[in-house]
């Protein structure tokens, strides 16, 4: 593709930018005392989606690491072209490595970056990059297209909850691989959103990761003896004290399309406060629980910050209205295994999946540093997602906490 003469003039500012930036994260890191290192010479080419990609190397001298979790660290799968403007993500996620790491060597990272033509908007929230202009559906289409796929699948809810769960995993390990985040909470509400969190559960075993489930109610649809049984998958009826020291990602799989609107009734309430306060991320199953349907969360929740803030959402099908509200790191699609004309019959544009995925990343947010950890979305929103790499630690008194007691059981 041709450059055009616009774009050759903004080139000049975009390498300075993008020195100034790199400078600037290693200088960071260096702060940090995690690694000193300088920023080596680095190509600019036009990508595809009219944006400068850039790519540089950045040399680590490291005080820790082992080679094997460098490589692990490169062997990520790249996200899908086109969509990956956030850019940092693979450095972010060698960085969340970094810690880790336990011997002296030099590792040199290579940072891909597009940077924004002059004039692009940027993303997160209701500006967040999207392959799909109109793919927002009501929660009266979304119930619909529940009811028609479980129609389809002859009626077994079972199955479409399993094939929903592929989609979802395919997702999350994209974001959490099993080496950075292998124990998963599954938080399984009453309903078919549960459903998919027990299936979820399952095909991550399969995959090496360590879930657990959690169940604040009986739900109508899921045997839990099996699932400890067949599955070896511990279920817990409470909410662990000592969570955020066991599992590094939460799956809120509570409420979905069923949920009325309201307050949340009571049996869920400890574990929905867990939702709303845990610094651990969240990957949230079609809706984040609580979030209105349509508007997102509600006022009452957004001025006293008593909502989900999931860093992953997976819609099922097609986005919801509500999601324009997400400004997490990741959203995907999933299949909802319905017919590709389904939506399209109702002039809703949905994405086609590549390949033999079951998944397809609609929008990516960049992160910046935050004194607590990464805040994800443009400065200002509403509910920029914050993901602390650290739990918070405290002290328990074990005579005043009986869940300890139970959990030491
Ligand atoms: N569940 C079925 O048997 C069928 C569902 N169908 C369609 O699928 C959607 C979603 O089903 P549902 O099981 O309702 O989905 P959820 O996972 O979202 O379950 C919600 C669950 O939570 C309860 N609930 C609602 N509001 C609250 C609240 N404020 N606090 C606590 N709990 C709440 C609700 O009672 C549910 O149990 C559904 O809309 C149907 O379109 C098909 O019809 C096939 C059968």
């Amino acid at each position: 593709m041709p450059v055009s003469l616009h774009h050759v003039s903004y080139r000049p500012q975009i390498i300075r930018l993008g020195r100034l930036i790199l400078s600037a994260i290693l200088q960071a890191l260096s702060v940090a005392g995690l690694v000193c290192g300088r920023v080596n010479p680095y190509s600019l080419s036009k990508h595809s989606s009219g944006c400068y990609l850039m790519e540089a190397v950045l040399s680590f001298t490291l005080p820790n690491f082992t080679p094997g979790r460098v490589m692990a660290a490169f062997l990520q799968p790249q996200p899908v072209p086109g969509l990956y403007r956030h850019s940092f993500r693979q450095h972010n996620l060698c960085r969340r490595r970094l810690v880790r790491f336990s011997s002296s060597r030099t590792l040199n990272l290579n940072v891909r970056m597009l940077s924004d033509t002059p004039g692009q908007q940027g993303q997160g929230g209701e500006n967040a990059q999207s392959n799909q202009p109109n793919a927002y559906v009501t929660p009266e289409v979304a119930q619909q297209a529940m009811i028609d796929a479980i129609a389809l699948a002859g009626d077994d809810v079972q199955r479409v909850a399993e094939l929903c769960a592929i989609g979802f995993v395919e997702a999350l390990t994209q974001c959490y691989k099993v080496s950075d985040a292998p124990a998963v909470f599954v938080v399984c509400g009453p309903g078919l959103t549960g459903l998919i969190g027990v299936y979820t559960a399952i095909k991550l075993k399969e995959k090496g990761y360590d879930p657990a489930v959690h169940f604040s109610h009986p739900s109508k649809y899921v045997d839990k003896s099996s699932i400890r049984k067949k599955y070896d998958i511990p279920v817990y009826e409470f909410v662990p004290t000592t969570l955020e020291f066991y599992f590094q990602v939460i799956v809120d799989a509570l409420l979905g399309v069923g949920f009325d609107g309201g307050d949340i009734h009571a049996p869920y309430w400890q574990v929905f406060e867990m939702l709303i306060s845990t610094r651990r991320p969240i990957a949230s199953i079609d809706v984040p629980s609580g979030w209105d349907l349509t508007t997102g969360p509600r006022p009452i929740d957004r001025t006293a910050a008593t909502f989900i803030k999931p860093e992953l959402l997976v819609s099922l099908g097609a986005p919801k209205l509500c999601s324009k509200m997400f400004a997490g790191a990741f959203h995907f699609v999933a299949g909802l295994h319905l017919p590709q004309s389904y939506f399209e019959e109702k002039g809703i544009s949905v994405p086609v999946f590549p390949g033999d995925s079951h998944t397809v990343l609609l929008s990516s947010s960049p992160f910046q540093f935050t004194e607590n950890g990464e805040a994800y979305g443009k400065p200002g929103q509403f509910n920029a997602t914050l993901y602390t790499k650290n739990p918070r630690r405290q002290w328990v008194d074990i005579d005043d906490d009986m869940d300890l007691w139970d959990e030491l059981d």
